[in-house]
């Protein structure tokens, strides 16, 4: 049919468009000595992808799972800790000098607060004038009349020059802020959560106008987002985010349509259909993302992946069984992430052996009203065994090696899914396992 061939052809005209943003194997990790622990934060985590000239490319994910930490490392106001982010070709991870300084002129950030990111003692003139003025762009009369065509291109008015940010509107202000990331000509603009902090009513306006200034300048955006409507609407691809990788890429329609990675579809099931003949079963996916400063060995997903792959003696054990060891260990990941020294000092606060009397009870919650096989449950018991005596890392280490898949041990490549580059984290594409899709079908029938 028609959209087919469109849909082909699209993937054609990419293939041959140029190239703007290059980024391979970009890690960016946060060293601050924490209080828990002395692991950085691995808020990102090795992502590659690319952006083509005049595409708006989405980067989707739950909070804190590494959007803006990776759009600011590509505006240089993070440094990268390895990897490579080239723009037209220039690795600007290692800019200095000149080449910074013209670097900060190409690339531009739009904030989602328009509230905290304006200097509310300056006029909107000045806000939008001063990357200018720091670039020395030109005659101060000339950055005047280009202050007030901005003004105009935004949708502004002349006499709104004189003003200051708190006599306008939330969608007003956010327009203050484009004009001024507008305003050296980038050829690139991060949007991080642009419409978020706005008026349902007033976010259209303001991605219209994104939309509009994207044709006539040939900008090419990141758009950061949270709201997976907003993203289908604008980009011509999306990136899912989940503990600062990517889990999959693609053109938004086919991904949304279908999603091939287990974490785009239990993502995707969470947003209700505007269509209820087509509504999708919902996944809730089970307990919190772990913490990226201890992230899984394996992929970063699998501590929460409803369709992760089983070892082979353990592929026909009842489902409730199987997720409740996931449970258990997902209950020994969350206590070792406790220094012992503060647990012993809430043990001594509260006069008992708080660890001990816990166990037990874990096991009775979790597998009390079961039909466990005693194999089963002499594996579950060992692993309590070590918990109790304040060894959870072995309790750990016990239930990986036992229940543990390719999933717990090797982190997946990126695989090819479909016929328009789309890519995905997850060894369920490889040949010998089937596809998350087909398990998917299978839990809910
Ligand atoms: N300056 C910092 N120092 C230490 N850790 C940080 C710092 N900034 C962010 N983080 C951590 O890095 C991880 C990723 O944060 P980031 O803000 O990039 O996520 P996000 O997806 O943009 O979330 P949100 O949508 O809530 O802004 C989080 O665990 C966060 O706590």
């Amino acid at each position: 049919m028609s959209t087919t061939t469109t849909e082909e052809e699209e993937a054609v005209t990419r293939e041959t468009q140029e190239t703007l943003l290059e980024v391979n194997d970009l890690k960016t990790y946060y060293e601050d000595g924490g209080f828990l622990s002395s692991n950085p934060v691995k808020a990102v985590d090795g992502v590659s992808f690319d952006i083509k000239r005049g595409e708006t490319l989405g980067l989707v994910g739950e909070s804190g799972c590494g959007k803006s930490t990776l759009g600011r490392t590509l505006m240089r106001l993070e440094e990268a800790t390895a990897g490579e982010v080239k723009l037209n070709g220039t690795d600007i991870t290692t800019l200095s000098g000149a080449d910074l300084k013209q670097f900060r002129r190409d690339v531009q950030m739009v904030f989602q607060d328009p509230d905290s990111s304006l200097n509310e003692r300056m006029t909107v003139g000045e806000i939008v004038r001063e990357p200018l003025d720091v670039h020395e762009w030109k005659t101060p009369k000339e950055r005047r009349q280009r202050v007030r065509d901005l003004l105009e291109t935004v949708g502004l008015q002349e006499q709104h020059y004189y003003r200051y940010p708190h006599q306008f509107s939330g969608g007003q202000r956010q327009r203050i802020g484009i004009a001024r990331a507008l305003a050296l000509e980038p050829d690139f603009i991060i949007l991080d959560e642009p419409v978020s902090a706005l008026d349902v009513s007033v976010q259209a306006k303001i991605l219209n106008l994104l939309e509009d200034l994207q044709e006539e300048f040939g900008l090419t955006y990141l758009f950061i987002a949270h709201d997976l409507a907003v993203v289908r609407h604008i980009c011509d691809r999306v990136a899912v985010m989940y503990l600062g990788n990517i889990m999959e890429i693609g053109p938004s329609d086919e991904m949304f349509e279908a999603p091939a990675n287990p974490y785009t579809h239990a993502l995707l099931s969470s947003i209700p259909e505007p269509d209820p003949t087509t509504a999708r079963d919902r996944i809730t996916l089970r307990g919190t993302p772990p913490s990226p400063r201890d992230p899984p060995a394996g992929c970063p997903f699998s501590t929460r992946c409803p369709v992760k792959i089983r070892p082979d003696e353990y592929r026909s054990l009842d489902d409730d069984v199987w997720q409740r060891i996931e449970v258990f260990r997902e209950v020994l990941r969350e206590r070792s992430r406790v220094e012992p020294s503060i647990s012993d000092r809430v043990r001594e606060l509260l006069g008992r052996e708080t660890h001990e009397s816990g166990m037990d009870e874990i096991l009775e919650e979790l597998f009390g009203n079961l039909d466990v096989p005693n194999t089963v449950m002499e594996h579950i018991n060992e692993a309590a065994e070590y918990a109790e005596n304040d060894d959870e890392e072995a309790g750990r280490t016990y239930l990986r090696e036992e229940f543990g898949s390719v999933c717990d041990r090797e982190r997946p490549s990126q695989l090819g899914v479909g016929d328009q580059g789309r890519l995905s984290l997850c060894h369920r594409h490889e040949d010998e396992y089937d596809e998350p899709a087909t398990v998917f079908e299978s839990l809910v029938h």
